[in-house]
């Protein structure tokens, strides 16, 4: 891993890495916050996964969640939302490819040969931090995100809750295979059989899994994809019908942007830290 850049913030350090993916098969960035904690022993993780057309770098700038997880000593790793780069596949939309990569492990081409999203979170990530961040304690991980980071997020946690330890999500694509930006991206990734899609859509996840913690969400009410894209009614009443503790907050005024993120992020950071014993 090579270090591209590395700032001392909250008395811990903001650091950015890039590297070869062998999941990808293509370079990779990562950002990652190290608490000051790690200085002295062990803290845990939490991913965050990030939206349509971002990178890892949008939330390490907006989201503000530096101070916080200094405070609750949570080391952070934010990925980037796809592979990148001249000889990976791409589209002229900026809601698939490049910066779209929906956390799906995809099947068809020309996106399979590098879009492997689920597998490098769910396995190639925490093997590269364990290995060269002795400090991060990698079975104590929790997991974040937002949009298309927050379906990623949802996706993961109940489909490998022996993996991760606690889930929220800010205003996530909760039905991905029941609004255009999802249906667009799984029949690309996935191809036109919809059977395929239900372990990457939440809703249908919660009927099935053994994840049995509390999940906490957050949506804004002046979101401009809410109805739209994102349906959040729908997990709401699957998390009922499956008996799973959901909280749905719905934050008047606020929109999509990281604003609605960085108004939200430390009430998230507390809940994981909670969850993970930091
Ligand atoms: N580019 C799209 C918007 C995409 C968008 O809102 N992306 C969200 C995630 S779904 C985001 O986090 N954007 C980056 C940012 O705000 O820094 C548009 O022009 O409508």
């Amino acid at each position: 891993m090579e270090l591209l850049s590395s700032h001392r913030s909250f008395g811990g350090w903001q650091q950015r890495y890039g590297f070869k993916s062998t999941s990808l098969n293509s370079e990779t960035t990562l950002s990652v916050y190290l608490p000051p904690q790690a200085d002295r022993g062990s803290v845990p993780l939490l991913y965050w996964l990030s939206g349509l057309t971002c990178t890892d770098e949008n939330f390490v700038t907006k989201a503000g969640a530096q101070r916080a997880a200094a405070e609750l000593g949570l080391a952070i790793a934010a990925p980037d939302t796809s592979p990148r780069g001249a000889a990976v596949a791409d589209d002229a939309g900026w809601d698939l490819g490049q910066g779209a990569g929906f956390y799906v492990d995809a099947t068809q081409d020309p996106w399979r040969s590098h879009y492997q999203m689920a597998t490098y979170v769910r396995d190639e990530l925490p093997a590269l931090l364990a290995a060269h961040f002795p400090a991060i304690d990698c079975d104590r991980a929790g997991i974040s995100g937002h949009s298309m980071g927050g379906h990623g997020a949802l996706t993961l946690a109940l489909n490998n809750p022996d993996r991760y330890r606690s889930a929220s999500a800010f205003a996530p694509i909760a039905a991905p295979s029941q609004c255009p930006w999802g249906e667009k991206a799984l029949t690309a990734y996935l191809g036109s059989d919809r059977s395929a899609w239900l372990t990457y859509d939440a809703c249908e996840c919660l009927k099935t899994s053994a994840w049995d913690r509390p999940i906490l969400v957050d949506q804004g009410e002046a979101d401009e994809f809410l109805a739209g894209q994102l349906l959040p009614q729908q997990l709401e009443q699957a998390a009922q019908a499956a008996g799973k503790a959901l909280t749905l907050r719905y934050q008047p005024d606020y929109n999509h942007s990281y604003f609605f993120i960085a108004s939200f992020i430390d009430d998230h950071l507390r809940f994981h830290a909670e969850q993970l014993g930091s």
